[in-house]
Formats: structure tokens, C-alpha cells, sequence
């Protein structure tokens, strides 16, 4: 669903990516890991074509997003860190809005269908500038979903949502990928990777560190939080 090859971003003289490679398959739930400014952000942008790579290339669902950004927005589900709805906009006319640019069917029921099941019906007709963080957060991820995309790509997903709705959320994607789709999260949460994500990959200062199975990375006894720390702290000193 998903090869970077050598991928790279410079922003003047800052590496914000610098030749990173990896693979996702279909129906794997992965983690994008990495401190503060180590790329992460930068690497959605690149796969979602919202920015072209400096050197190295990749393929989303078989497009290359730095030539058909707009085909490869079509297929996937993006929820970008720190993008609000438009403020002008209730939350149900936003995810009308979507549901329409996407050309849709059946858009109440999937507009329904998104307000029971992260709980925010009541606030369908309350302005965006108005709902809170966490209900802001909600619409995009119902946002993200409406169209069931087979790949969503999502930076920081359960930022700002309180413990009950992120209980939902990781429900939520674990059964979306046991139905075949493919998540790519990114997070520097270790706990949500260590309960939900099949494989990680580990950026600092924009390189690749860690790609593998979240388990084989934590090791026999230690937890995922002391091997990341491990990992990022050793490649600091080396
Ligand atoms: N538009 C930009 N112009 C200049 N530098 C940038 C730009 N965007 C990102 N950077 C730099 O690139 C590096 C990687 O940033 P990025 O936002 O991708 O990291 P991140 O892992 O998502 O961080 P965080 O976890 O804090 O959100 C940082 O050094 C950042 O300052």
C-alpha cells in the first residue's frame, strides 16, 4: 500500500527527512515513531503529496503522490496534525461538505454513523470555532473515514481525545484493518503503538532508526518506551 524509497525532505540546511526507505501492507496497522521534530509530520506530507520529496520517491496505493496528489488524496484517508474544520461551518455541514466533494452516497446515514460512534450527535449543529479540541478532533476523524478508504494515513490520531473515545478510536482501527484496510499513524504516544501497531519504524533528526515488527523492537522483557529511549538516546551519542 505504501514504499518509500530513499526518501528526503531539506528544508535549507535541516535533513526534516533524509533517505528513509520502508514498506506498508495491506491490512497492517503502522507506527510512524520518532522524538519531536524527527520527521514525522514532514514524511505524512511527502506520502500524502502535500509536499514533494527533495530526493527519493514513493508510491501510495500504486500513485506517486509527488506527481498525482489529487489521485492519491482521492483514495486515501488523511487526517493532518493540527488542521481544524473550517470555523464558519456546523460540524454536520463540514461533514456534508466533504461527503459531496467525495461524491458520495447514502450521506446521512454515513454522517450518522460517525456522530453515534464516537458520540458527539449533539453537537451536529454547533459552528466549528465553537466544539471543543477533542470534538474538533472527532470530525476529522469522521472526516477522514466517510468515504472507507482501503489506506488511511493520520498524524497524532488520539491527541486531545479523552480515554473513553480513544478506547473507541483504537477499536475502531484495530476492526478496520481486520477488514482489510491499512493504517499508518503517526505518534510519539509509545503506548498506543505498543497496544495497536503490527510494525513501527523509528525516525531522530530525520533517519530511519528502527523498521520492524513493534514486539521484535521492545524485546523479551523490556518495554517499548525503554527500548525507544534505548534506540533514540544511542543514535544522540553516536
Ligand atoms: N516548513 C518548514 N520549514 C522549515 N523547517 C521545517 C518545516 N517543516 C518542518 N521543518 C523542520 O523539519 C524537522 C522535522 O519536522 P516535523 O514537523 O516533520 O517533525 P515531527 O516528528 O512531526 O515533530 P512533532 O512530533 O514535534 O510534531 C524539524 O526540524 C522542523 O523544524
Amino acid at each position: 500500500m505504501i514504499e518509500a524509497d530513499g526518501l528526503t525532505k531539506n528544508y535549507g540546511n535541516v535533513a526534516a527527512v533524509n533517505g528513509v526507505s520502508f514498506s506498508v501492507g495491506k491490512g497492517e496497522l503502522f507506527g510512524l515513531l520518532g522524538p519531536n521534530g524527527s520527521g514525522k509530520t514532514t514524511m505524512i506530507r511527502m506520502l500524502t503529496g502535500q509536499i514533494p520529496p527533495t530526493a527519493g520517491s514513493a508510491r501510495v496505493m500504486g500513485l506517486d503522490p509527488a506527481r498525482d496528489p489529487i489521485g492519491v488524496r482521492g483514495l486515501v484517508g488523511i487526517i493532518p496534525e493540527q488542521e481544524s474544520p473550517p470555523s464558519f461551518l456546523t460540524a454536520e455541514e463540514y461533514l456534508h461538505f466533504v461527503a459531496r466533494i467525495r461524491n458520495l452516497d447514502r450521506i446521512e446515514e454515513r454522517c450518522d454513523r460517525w456522530f453515534d460512534l464516537l458520540d458527539f450527535r449533539e453537537k451536529r449543529g454547533v459552528l466549528c470555532k465553537d466544539l471543543s479540541r477533542g470534538t474538533r478532533q472527532k470530525l476529522m476523524f469522521a472526516q477522514s473515514f466517510l468515504h472507507e478508504p482501503r489506506l488511511a494515513l493520520i498524524d497524532e490520531p488520539l491527541i486531545n481525545l479523552d480515554p473513553i473515545v480513544q478506547r473507541t478510536v483504537k477499536d475502531f482501527l484495530e476492526d478496520y484493518v481486520r477488514d482489510g484496510g491499512t493504517v499508518f499513524i503517526s505518534t510519539h504516544i509509545l503506548e498506543i503503538a505498543a497496544e495497536i501497531c503490527d510494525r513501527v519504524a523509528v525516525l531522530h533528526n530525520g533517519r530511519l532508526l528502527y523498521c520492524g515488527r513493534t514486539g521484535d523492537l521492545a524485546g523479551s522483557g523490556e518495554s517499548l518506551e525503554r527500548s525507544f529511549l534505548d534506540l533514540v538516546r544511542g543514535d544522540a551519542g553516536a
